[in-house]
């Protein structure tokens, strides 16, 4: 893989001939991790569905290593661009290892079915990500967590060199979350560009390298994580106040971590223990 470029310029996609996603304009490099921030109904979905070809461009391109990525041709751009979309229930219950296997269904002959190597490609997938044991149950029997470990694997099977990922966190416990991020990390080290959407802007601290927060009225930027997830842009987003702050964490490889904090107005609140006393 290694190498690639994905690029995004002047983007604007919308629904019956209503701009929602305007001006958007990104470079995703292999190996890199973007995180997509911004407040409900703001037009991340939106943005992913028309880089992914779901929904047309109304102007604007995008490219990977400069040429135009042709959603006509699915299997093409099955193999450049995966997605896992959001955890959801689907209407039967497969087993795990079926689910995977579906990923493939792009590159399969539509009259011979998978390959035969699909069905052990799924196998190593989900031994990759840690849930090998979840092979053969029934994948509406399984948790939120695990499923979302099963939907980065069924993506995986096309191989892509970017992989979209809309909230891969949301509805997930606490450790389960950081299980994903780590995917998302160790996905990014063997050269995958991920772009991911997070309602927790601590996500883009934790693992991403790059990150924008869409915000209605304001341009669309990508840069660094340290310039784009700052109080302004955050209270403007959110309409929250927000505290960026950095705390020394001797574990911690770099020694130091950043997190965001809201401002909730506690003090006006009587403690429970005072208002006993
Ligand atoms: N199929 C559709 N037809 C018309 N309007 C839509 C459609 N899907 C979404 N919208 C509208 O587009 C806007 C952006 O929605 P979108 O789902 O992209 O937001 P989002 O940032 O992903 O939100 P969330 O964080 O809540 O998932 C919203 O105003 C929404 O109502």
């Amino acid at each position: 893989m290694g190498g690639m470029r994905m690029e995004a310029r002047e983007v604007r996609a919308g629904y019956r001939g209503r701009d929602v996603v305007r001006d958007v304009s990104f470079t995703l490099d292999s190996g890199e991790v973007l995180c997509l921030l911004g407040p409900n109904g703001v037009g991340k979905t939106t943005l992913f569905k028309s880089l992914l070809g779901f929904i047309p461009l109304t102007a604007g391109s995008l490219t990977v290593d400069g040429r135009p990525v042709n959603h006509r041709d699915r299997k093409a751009t099955a193999s450049l661009i995966g997605y896992v979309p959001q955890v959801h229930e689907p209407p039967f219950p497969f087993v795990v290892h079926d689910v995977v296997v579906m990923g493939s269904i792009s590159r399969a002959d539509p009259l011979s079915g998978p390959p035969r190597r699909a069905f052990e490609e799924a196998d190593s997938l989900l031994e990759l990500l840690g849930v090998g044991y979840l092979r053969d149950r029934v994948y509406t029997e399984i948790s939120g967590g695990e499923r979302q470990m099963v939907l980065i694997a069924r993506a995986l099977m096309q191989n892509p060199s970017f992989l979209m990922m809309d909230e891969p966190t949301s509805n997930l416990d606490f450790g389960n979350q950081m299980r994903v991020l780590a995917q998302v990390c160790a996905l990014a080290r063997r050269g995958v560009g991920v772009i991911m959407t997070s309602h927790f802007p601590d996500h883009a601290f934790l693992c991403c390298d790059k990150a924008a927060v869409m915000s209605r009225g304001e341009p669309f930027r990508v840069a660094s994580v340290d310039e784009i997830v700052t109080e302004g842009t955050l209270e403007r987003a959110y309409g929250i106040p927000v505290k960026v702050a950095s705390i020394d964490v001797p574990e911690h490889p770099d020694g130091r971590v950043t997190t965001c904090v809201p401002l909730l107005k506690t003090k006006e609140r009587p403690c429970p223990c005072e208002a006993a006393g």
